[in-house]
Formats: C-alpha cells, structure tokens, sequence
C-alpha cells in the first residue's frame, strides 16, 4: 500500500463513510443521477484533495495583494521565527516538520497576526499550505485566562471540520491550556452548561445551534472568525443563509478571515460586501497552455463505433496510463463493462463512489494495478496523477446547453503532459454536434486537433511517436 493511503487511513478513513452529505442542503444528493452530467461535489473534492496531498505544494503562480487599510503593515516573513509567536506554537510548527513558511503563508501571517487585528480574504490552490496559515493565527488569538469561546472556524462538512480540528490540535501540542471543540453533528451539550473552550470548529448549523438557539457560548465575544473553503460555503444555499446568520451575529471588532482554492466573482463579491477593509491576496492567472499536448479527433458513427475506437487504439493507450472522461455515470458504467467483458484491465471512478472508494480506486491507478482509469468530471482539477499520457474524451466536454465547455477540456487533458511532459489527447466525435463543439474547443485554443483515422495502424503508430 502506498504512503497516501496510509496516510489517508490515518486520517480516519472509515469515517467518511458517514453520509458525506449530512450539512449539506438535500438538493445536492436526491435523484437517479446515472443519466445526468457527473459533476464533482465541492466539498467532497477538497476533502479527496486534502487527503491525498502527501505535502506542501509549491505553486509557481504569484500572489496579487490588494489591501483596503493603508494602514496595515504588509510585509512578508521568510521565517517562523521572525513572527515572534509563543514559544510553544513554534515548537508546535516544528514538530510537524514545517521549516520555513510556504508563499501563501509568507504574505498571509504577518497581517493575519498583526494587532489591530486586520481581515483578510485569502485564495491560494489546494494544499499550499492555508489551513496551517488560519490554525496558527486561531491559536495566537487565543487569551486563555478567559474561559469561553474567542475563535469560531467554519468548514462546509463534518470531515473537513474534523481535518482542521487535528491540524490545530497537532500545531498547538505544546499549548495544553488551549481548549478546541468540535460544533459537529454528534457532539452534544447539555441545555443548561456554557461552553468553556477557547476555540470552536464545525460546521454553520451546529454553531447557529449552540449559539443562536441555545444560547451556550457568547457571539459577540468571538474575536477571530473563519470561513474554510469559503467559495463553498457562500456557494451553497444553506450554508451561505447560515453563515450570514452567524456573521450578523458577530461583534464589529471580530477578525474576519475568509479562505478558499477558487473565488468565482459572485463569491468574491460577495465576500468583500461582508468582510470589512479586508486585505486581499489572491492567485495571478495562470498561464494556460496546451502545447506540449497533442490533440487528435476520430470520427465514429455512434457508442459503438467509440467503442471499437478504443479498442484500436487500446495496445497504444495501455503502453502508458490513460483516462477516459464519459458525460454520465451510466456511460461510463457501461463503457467499463463492456472492456472488463473483452479482458481489458479498467478502472472505474464516478460520483456514486464514496470519498474513501474514490481514494482506493486512485491508489490502484496510482500504483499501476489498471493502467487504464474510465471517470467522469468527478475526477477533477487539482488531482494530479503524474504518469499519465493519454487523455480519451469519450465524450467531448459541454455546458448545460451542450456548449462546448472549453475550461473543463482543459482540465480534462491537462491530466497529461504535466510538468513539461508531452502528452496525448483523444477526442472520439460521433456526429456534427460533437463535431461542432470539437470545432469550438480548437477555436478557442487556436490550437490544430488533428484527424486520427484508427482504423488504419499507421496512423495509430503515429500517435506514440
Ligand atoms: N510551511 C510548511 N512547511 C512544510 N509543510 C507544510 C507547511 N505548511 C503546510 N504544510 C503541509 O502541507 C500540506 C498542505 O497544507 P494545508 O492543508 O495547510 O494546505 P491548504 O492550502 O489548506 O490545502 P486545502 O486547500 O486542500 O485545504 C499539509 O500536509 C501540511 O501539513
């Protein structure tokens, strides 16, 4: 077994097993979803993300820092040390082996930790370190002469809550005087005691309940506020009423401090409505690019042909790893079926999986026990699987209007040719809608897709060179 799913396992794995869902409003789970486009659920992604990060990722990508209060010092710290924490939050820090700050936390903790307190609204790509950056200032706000709540630490679901939860107690070991407790489903109070501990982490409806209804903690004596995986919980319609009901709640002075991977613009807009003179620091653009990915087309007449497609190029397709991208579960399901029936070895990754099936079936992959994986949007940005060159779209990316959806290609065949790789990428067109939406990704690209003829084996060997 390899490292990560050790890792992984560690983490309490059979956990995930509990309904993944539960805080999350119904709408999101109901229904035969076999038929319908499979599309990842965000915060299932971040935990699969999150438990699969086997380290610091080190992003090229520059940081642009726009700050409200012209009077907040921003500086940046090459060390821990220069943040002049308590002692044992720094033997904390080092004791989970962290050395020098990540780039997020370089630019993010000196405002973070500054006095006056400052807010901020903070995006940096998964696993760069953030969860770290908000725990320490959590654990550096707290006065523990007080015994009541000072910090609340929002995440969308009970997994993600708990994640935090053990990065905070891990960094604070050597501050036993600080006291955390999860807000989460299971946790109970008794009706007529008061919360004690300093730091609160769970999710909106267990706060709103201890805080609002039954009146066990202070809001207003809260200082520090967080809001984890901020894109999904404002995205999400009844963690985003939730969250504003605790928000309003809060005293003016309260820190706010907002992080997220993505900010689409109604998040961001929304986020600066609420966050008083935040500091921003948010990711540049990243260059996007396909050039050392080679894109071919073939034309078939149906699923069959698609099929018999693969099948051509099955002997070129296995010779490294390769991942078929399907519309639906069903089709997938059914594309799966009929290769394991013709012998062929696959493996098969959809939305109906658990987060802990989704990591077994990444780890087989992963260790080269399938070399070929059939998925749908599930399997989406930010999960890298390095030895990856052949990119099928069995069927060609598209929006709820059948659009050609140009940003999901991308990051469809952007599982191959990373890290300056060359790679591969297939795209079986059955039809003139198909043909069309291909038309549209080439466009937008203004990069060839180049016919593939795989009846012929000439033009097959052509494909591995
Ligand atoms: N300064 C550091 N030095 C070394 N490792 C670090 C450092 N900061 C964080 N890490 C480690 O890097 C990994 C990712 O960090 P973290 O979980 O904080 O990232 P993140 O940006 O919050 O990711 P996500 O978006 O998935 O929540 C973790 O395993 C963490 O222990």
């Amino acid at each position: 077994m390899t490292d990560w799913v050790k890792i992984a396992e560690d983490q309490e794995v059979p956990k995930l097993k509990i309904d993944l869902n539960a805080d999350v409003p119904a709408t999101t789970t109901t229904g035969n979803k076999d038929n319908e486009a499979d599309v990842a659920d965000p915060a299932e992604t971040s935990l699969l993300i999150k438990i699969l990060g086997k380290g610091l990722v080190n992003t090229k990508q520059s940081l642009d820092i726009q700050q409200k209060n012209p009077n907040s010092p921003l500086h940046s710290v090459k060390t821990f040390e220069a943040l002049h924490l308590k002692p044992e939050l720094l033997k904390g820090i080092y004791a989970m082996g962290f050395n020098t700050p990540s780039k997020i936390q370089e630019t993010a903790l000196p405002t973070l930790l500054a006095d006056p307190p400052q807010n901020m609204i903070a995006q940096s790509q998964s696993g760069t370190g953030k969860t770290a950056a908000f725990v320490l200032a959590m654990l550096s706000r707290v006065n523990v002469a007080l015994d009541h709540p000072q910090v609340l630490c929002l995440s969308p679901t009970y997994e993600l809550a708990i994640q935090t939860g053990e990065v905070a107690a891990r960094m604070g070991q050597f501050c036993p005087e600080i006291k955390l407790r999860f807000a989460v489903r299971g946790e109970e109070v008794d009706r007529n005691s008061k919360i004690t501990e300093h730091i609160l982490i769970g999710t909106p409806g267990k706060m709103l309940d201890w805080g609002l209804k039954m009146r066990l903690f202070d809001m207003k004596k809260i200082r520090v506020f967080v809001l984890d995986e901020a894109d999904v919980m404002i995205a999400t319609q009844g963690h985003h009423d939730q969250c504003i009901r605790i928000h309003k709640m809060l005293n003016s002075q309260c820190q706010m401090l907002f992080f997220s991977a993505t900010y689409d613009k109604e998040v961001m807009d929304f986020a600066r409505l609420i966050v008083s003179e935040p500091t921003i620091i948010r990711l540049m653009r990243e260059e996007e690019s396909l050039d050392n990915i080679k894109q071919y087309y073939v034309n078939c007449k149906n699923e069959e042909g698609k099929y018999n497609a693969i099948q051509n190029i099955y002997g070129c397709i296995s010779i490294g790893q390769a991942i078929i991208f399907c519309h639906t579960r069903k089709t997938a399901a059914w594309l799966a079926a009929k290769m394991t029936a013709d012998a062929h070895s696959v493996a098969v990754l959809s939305g109906d999986l658990t987060v802990e099936q989704r990591l077994a079936v990444l780890d087989r992959f992963r260790s080269g026990q399938e070399k070929v994986l059939i998925t749908t949007n599930v399997l989406s940005r930010g999960i890298d699987i390095e030895q990856v060159t052949i990119v099928v779209n069995f069927d060609l990316p598209v929006d709820l209007r059948g659009n050609a959806d140009c940003e999901t290609y991308l990051h469809r065949i952007g599982r191959t040719g990373r890290f300056g790789k060359s790679g591969i990428a297939i795209n079986l067109i059955d039809g003139e809608k198909s043909m069309s939406v291909c038309r549209a990704i080439e466009k937008h690209f203004q990069k060839d897709i180049i016919y593939l003829n795989t009846d012929n084996a000439d033009d097959i060997e052509k494909i591995g060179n």
